[in-house]
């Protein structure tokens, strides 16, 4: 990472501090006030009128003056690599898009294209306020270098498929291990890593044991793709005899470590289920919709108290990872569904974006919150944005209902500063979308010739 990250203590003056932090009420806290940063750390917050914080010692003052403060928002479910495949193969359902447009292309990617999609994807998340994302993929290594490289907060997984293939199983195991082996907690403790067995439909049940018992064993959680489509329900019925969650159920899968990708099509049972195994839910509302595969029941799931984040899914199902868009679709959709406005409301959908994504990625002691200790993963958003004006007195209508990414002023992970300003300063943006062009010309041109 380059010189001028390293800074070490800040201070945020005069800012509109927003704490999505207190996960049962739907009211959110906010006040004037300035916060110190020490190394990596939230070390003090002050409310205005309170004594002031010792400035002493501190090497950078930012301004927050018209500036909305708030936790780095977290995306729970993406595969960043792709950011490559942005437009790829739009207006069609999950299977034919997989079977006849991505799987195909992405059996010639390598290493190099995935670290390049990585980077394009980090580039622009640090620009709309992401700064954890949850991650499930191939070639993992190379986008935790792109992780390392950029600042940015990321749990890892490898996408592991078998399809009943022993052969196949135990090539998805060795990888998976050597990303946990090689990067859990690198970074400075910026990189987690998860096992990634992709869902029950490619995933066989050998597959799914073992990755239970490896993951008790190595400590980390699984992420998984769960119920997505009504196809997917229908296609693990006929091969199990149940449903998805009743299939995971009985062969010991689930427990308080999984994220479900999705959870669209959800029996009553299966919603009891993931409420008594604590199984936690990511709720991917652009590429539900974009795919045409369904709209889950998140005001159901959070009123029976499931956890449940936000996620973008990957951009050639969504086609962007701006989660403040993911906000106002997840909202909006809630809404109209169940023909209700009151549904899903800002302030719950402000915390499925921040607390509660943390949870999820059993990071909730570390992100997802503005508290003294936790790790200072922080957003400014500026409040003179002609789209935030006139400012709503309700932060979070603003926040879910009109801003959207390119209101984010300034990016905060992990203690430094990954762009001030609307600049960036770890990431050489127009090198880095130059690279992601000429690795998908290239990626393209693999895919034709293999035709
Ligand atoms: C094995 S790595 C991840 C794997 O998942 C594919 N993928 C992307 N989006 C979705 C989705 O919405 N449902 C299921 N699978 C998806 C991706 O292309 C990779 O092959
Ligand atoms: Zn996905």
């Amino acid at each position: 990472m380059g010189d001028t990250m390293e800074t070490k203590n800040i201070l945020i003056k005069n800012a509109t501090i927003l704490n999505p932090k207190s996960a049962e009420k739907d009211n959110i806290e906010s006040f004037k006030g300035d916060l110190l940063i020490e190394n990596d750390k939230i070390a003090e917050i002050s409310k205005k009128n309170e004594e002031l914080i010792n400035s002493k010692g501190v090497e950078k003052i930012i301004d927050g003056k018209n500036k909305i403060l708030m936790p780095g928002l977290i995306n729970t479910h993406t595969h960043i690599s792709m950011n490559l495949l942005r437009g790829l193969a739009d207006d069609m359902a999950l299977d034919e898009w997989l079977n006849n447009h991505i799987w195909p292309t992405e059996a010639g990617l390598n290493g190099e294209y995935c670290y390049d999609g990585a980077l394009l994807a980090i580039t622009e998340m640090i620009k709309s306020g992401t700064t954890t994302f949850n991650d499930m993929y191939f070639f993992m290594e190379d986008v935790a270098k792109a992780v390392n490289e950029s600042g940015i907060r990321g749990c890892l997984s490898y996408g592991m498929i078998d399809f009943g293939d022993e052969e196949k199983r135990e090539n998805e195991f060795k990888e998976n291990i050597k990303l946990i082996k090689n990067c859990n907690d690198t970074a400075e403790g910026r990189i987690k890593t998860f096992f990634g067995p992709h869902a029950t439909f490619t995933a066989s049940k050998e597959l799914l044991e073992r990755v239970r018992y490896e993951a008790n064993k190595y400590n980390v959680g699984i992420h998984i793709h769960m119920n997505e489509t009504k196809k997917e329900i229908e296609d693990v019925k006929e091969a199990t005899g149940k449903l998805p969650f009743e299939y995971l159920e009985d062969i010991g899968f689930l427990n308080s470590d999984v994220l479900a990708a999705h959870g669209v099509w959800l029996s009553k049972e299966e919603i009891e289920i993931i409420k008594k195994r604590d199984v936690k839910i990511s709720h991917n509302p652009c590429s539900n919709m974009k795919l045409a595969s369904g709209i889950a029941p998140v005001q159901e799931l959070l009123s029976k108290n499931v956890c449940v984040g936000l996620g973008t899914d990957s951009v050639a199902s969504n086609n962007n990872l701006d989660m403040f868009e993911e906000m106002k679709f997840a909202s909006l959709l809630q809404k109209v569904n169940n023909m209700n406005p009151e549904s899903l409301n800002s302030n719950q959908t402000i915390k499925m974006a921040t607390i509660n994504g943390a949870n999820a990625l059993n990071l909730e002691k570390e992100v997802g919150s503005i508290e003294i200790g936790k790790k200072a993963d922080l957003i400014l958003i500026d409040n003179k944005s002609v789209n935030l004006n006139p400012m709503s007195e309700k932060i979070s209508s603003n926040l879910v209902y009109a801003a959207n990414g390119s209101n984010v002023n300034t990016t905060i992970c992990n203690g430094k500063i990954l762009m001030e300003d609307k600049k960036l300063i770890t990431l050489n943006e127009s090198k880095i979308i130059e690279k992601a062009n000429k690795s998908i010309k290239e990626l393209k041109e693999i895919r034709e010739e293999s035709k």
